[in-house]
Order: structure tokens, then sequence, then C-alpha cells
């Protein structure tokens, strides 16, 4: 491999997709930035600023941002894909007449279509029918990359080019870039936790504690497994950084923004006044209606899904539903130790015993 720069696009001008634009620049990368506003372009190359995303945040000054894909995406190497899920594969289709096969195309976005229920690099695959895809997923919060706070991320593809190619274009001193070749596992573990995000955000309001956080994220872990192994993957997946870590650090942070609408829920705002006063995507609204479906389709125990749903599309009070949960049908820890039958199996004996 040549020592010669990388060339890096990244298709969206949002805080992540300018977060890693920087990155691949602080790391030495030839870095075009496409984004349809051209006023924002033109800031970006003239402050070096994202004004609408990321105002308080210098940007590598080396970034050229643009409005014209075809600029951007000709001489890419490497083209980081950071449109929000309903978006993304218009994007994908208004790029597909410069891309080209030798190029790595990975996806960075939490977000699930739904229509035939496909996560992002699917769309990429079926747009183009290349072979080297990926995608990147972890606890990657756009505002503390972009203060260069120390972060870590995964990338996934069974293709070993794309991993490492990804691994050299973001590792750098506050960056570093892990890899899987679990594809769906990473990409469907960044888009489940926005769910338990919201959440965390509801109980965060209504100023329930760190013992009451600690079980939602436990639980959703338990959760998220449960539908991992319905989708045929790899749950052993969802204990690295895209899984649990991730989690950890939406379900915390007001940083994230599915867990600022939750926030904005549990304070008393409706569905549509706490999205519009996001001005952002929260994928986790949409996932959290296309997973709910799902699972009830497939039959897969999800009750803090199922809950979510009900108090976000059906008016059911957030604190009704919490006491609803803890009243629950009785339950296992660690269901691939103990399964969840066996201890309502018990529930059962006992009771017939009493009767
Ligand atoms: N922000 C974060 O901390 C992280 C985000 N992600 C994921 O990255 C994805 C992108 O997120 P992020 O950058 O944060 O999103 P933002 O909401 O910050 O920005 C969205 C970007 O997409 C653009 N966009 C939206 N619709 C279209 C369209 N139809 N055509 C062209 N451009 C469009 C917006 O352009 P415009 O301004 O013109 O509307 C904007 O540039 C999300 O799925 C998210 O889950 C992953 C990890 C961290
Ligand atoms: O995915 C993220 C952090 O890893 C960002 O989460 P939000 O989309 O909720 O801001």
């Amino acid at each position: 491999m040549s020592d010669d720069p990388m060339r890096v696009a990244v298709l969206g001008g949002g805080s992540f997709g300018t977060a890693l634009a920087s990155i691949a620049a602080d790391n030495g990368g030839e870095v075009c930035q496409w984004l349809r506003d051209p006023e924002l372009a033109a800031q970006i190359n003239r402050e070096h600023r994202n004004g609408r995303y990321l105002p308080d945040y210098a940007i590598n000054p080396t970034v050229k941002a643009s409005s014209n894909m075809q600029d951007v995406l000709e001489r890419a190497e490497l083209v980081l894909v950071a449109i929000p899920s309903n978006a993304f594969r218009d994007v994908v289709r208004q790029a597909r007449p410069w891309l080209h096969a030798d190029q790595i195309l990975v996806s960075t976005t939490k977000g699930i279509q739904e229509d035939g229920f496909k996560l992002m690099s699917r769309i990429l695959e079926e747009e183009t029918g290349f072979i080297h895809i990926g995608v990147i997923s972890g606890p990657n919060l756009a505002t503390e990359i972009a203060q260069k706070q120390l972060t870590a991320t995964v990338v996934a593809s069974d293709d070993p080019l794309t991993r490492t190619r990804v691994q050299k274009a973001l590792g750098c001193d506050y960056f570093r870039v892990y890899a899987s070749n679990d594809r769906y596992g990473v990409e469907l573990g960044g888009a489940l936790k926005n769910i338990y995000a919201i959440a965390a955000g509801i109980a965060a309001a209504l100023g329930m504690g760190e013992n009451t956080r600690s079980m939602l994220m436990t639980r959703a872990l338990a959760e998220m497994g449960r539908f991992a192994v319905d989708q045929g993957a790899n749950p052993m997946t969802f204990l690295g950084l895209a899984g649990v870590g991730d989690l950890i650090v939406t379900c915390s942070s007001p940083l994230s923004r599915n867990y600022r609408v939750g926030h904005a829920l549990g304070q008393g705002k409706s569905l549509d006044e706490a999205v519009e006063a996001l001005g952002q995507v929260a994928e986790g609204v949409n996932t959290v209606r296309l997973v709910r479906d799902k699972a009830r389709e497939d039959n897969v125990y999800m009750p803090l899904a199922e809950g979510l749903y009900q108090v976000l599309f059906e008016g059911v009070p957030a604190r009704e539903m919490a006491r609803m949960l803890m009243l629950g049908e009785q339950s296992s820890d660690v269901e691939f130790l103990l399964s969840r039958e066996d201890v309502q199996q018990a529930h059962r004996r006992v009771e017939t015993r009493n009767e």
C-alpha cells in the first residue's frame, strides 16, 4: 500500500459526518465533504467551522466542503456515508454515477429502512453491487470527537481490505478503530441502542436514579441479544463497543439526541415538540416502531421496546408503563444460562403445588 494520503469522501454535512471528515484530515487524509447546502459548504471552507451542526468546534482546515457530488466522489478511495436513514438510499442513488468498484464504501448511520427492515450497508450493497462494503459503529458522540476526547469505534466488514483501510484512514491518537467481521451485528447494535437511549432520557427527566438507569441498560442488552438471535445475528458482538459500549454512552449522555428526545418527553413535551426542538436526527423514534413491529411479527419478547412504543405512539404515561414493566412476568437474569421459560415453569409448578 502506498504512503500517499488516502483520498476520503464524506457524504453528509451533519455533526457526525463533519467529525469524521476532521479525523480523516487530522490523520493526513485528503478529505472532501459533500453537503447539499452550498452556504454551509462555503462556511466550512472559509471559517473551518460547521455553524449549523458543530458550531463551537474547529474543523481541520484542510477539509474541503462542496455541494457538488461529482467533485467530492470522483477521486475518492474511501467513501463514508453519514446521512440519516430516511434519506440514505436517495443520496446513495445520487452518488451512484461517481462510485466505482475499487472504492471502499462505509455506512456510519445507525438506523433501519422500513421497507424490508434493511440496515444501511445492505442498501450500499443493493445500490452498487460492490464488495468493499462496511460499517462503523460504536460509542461515538460527535461533539466529544470534535473535542478530540479519546474515543473508540468498530469497523465491521467481512472484507479484510475494508477493515484495514478504515483502520488506517481513521485510527489516530484520539480515535482508535477496532475491527470486526460481524457487519450485521455491529450495525444492528448501533440501531437498537437508540431505542433504549430514549427510554433512559425519559427516566432521567422523571427523576429516576442510577439503579434505574443501570437496570434499564442491562435489560436492554438482554432484549437486544434476544432480538439478535431471532434475526440470525451473533449476540456476542453486543459485548463489544458497538453493543454495550454504545448503549452505555447513549443512555448516559445528554449529548445524545435520542436521550434528549426522551428527556423532553419526560418533561411533558409531545413527541412532535421534542423532535422539532431537537432539529437533528434521532433515529430511535423510527427504530422503536420498526423493531416493535418486527418483534411482534417474530414473537420475540421485547417488553422495553413495546413499552416505549406505547409511550411514544399510544399515549401511555411513562410512569404507568414503568410500573407495569416492574410488575411484569418473572424472568431470568442471564438467559444464556437460565431460560425465561425455565423460570416461568418453576413458578407454575410452585403455584400448582399451592393450589
Ligand atoms: N451525531 C452523532 O453523534 C453520531 C451520529 N451517528 C449516525 O450518523 C448518521 C448521520 O448523523 P449526523 O451527522 O449526526 O446527522 P445530523 O442530523 O447531524 O445531520 C444530517 C445530515 O444529513 C443531511 N441530509 C438529511 N437529509 C438529506 C437528504 N435528503 N439529502 C442530502 N442530505 C441530507 C443533512 O443536511 P441538511 O443540513 O441540509 O438537512 C445533514 O447534513 C445518523 O444516522 C446517526 O445515527 C453515528 C454516530 C454518532
Ligand atoms: O450514536 C451515537 C453515539 O454513539 C449518537 O447518538 P445520537 O444519535 O442519539 O446523538
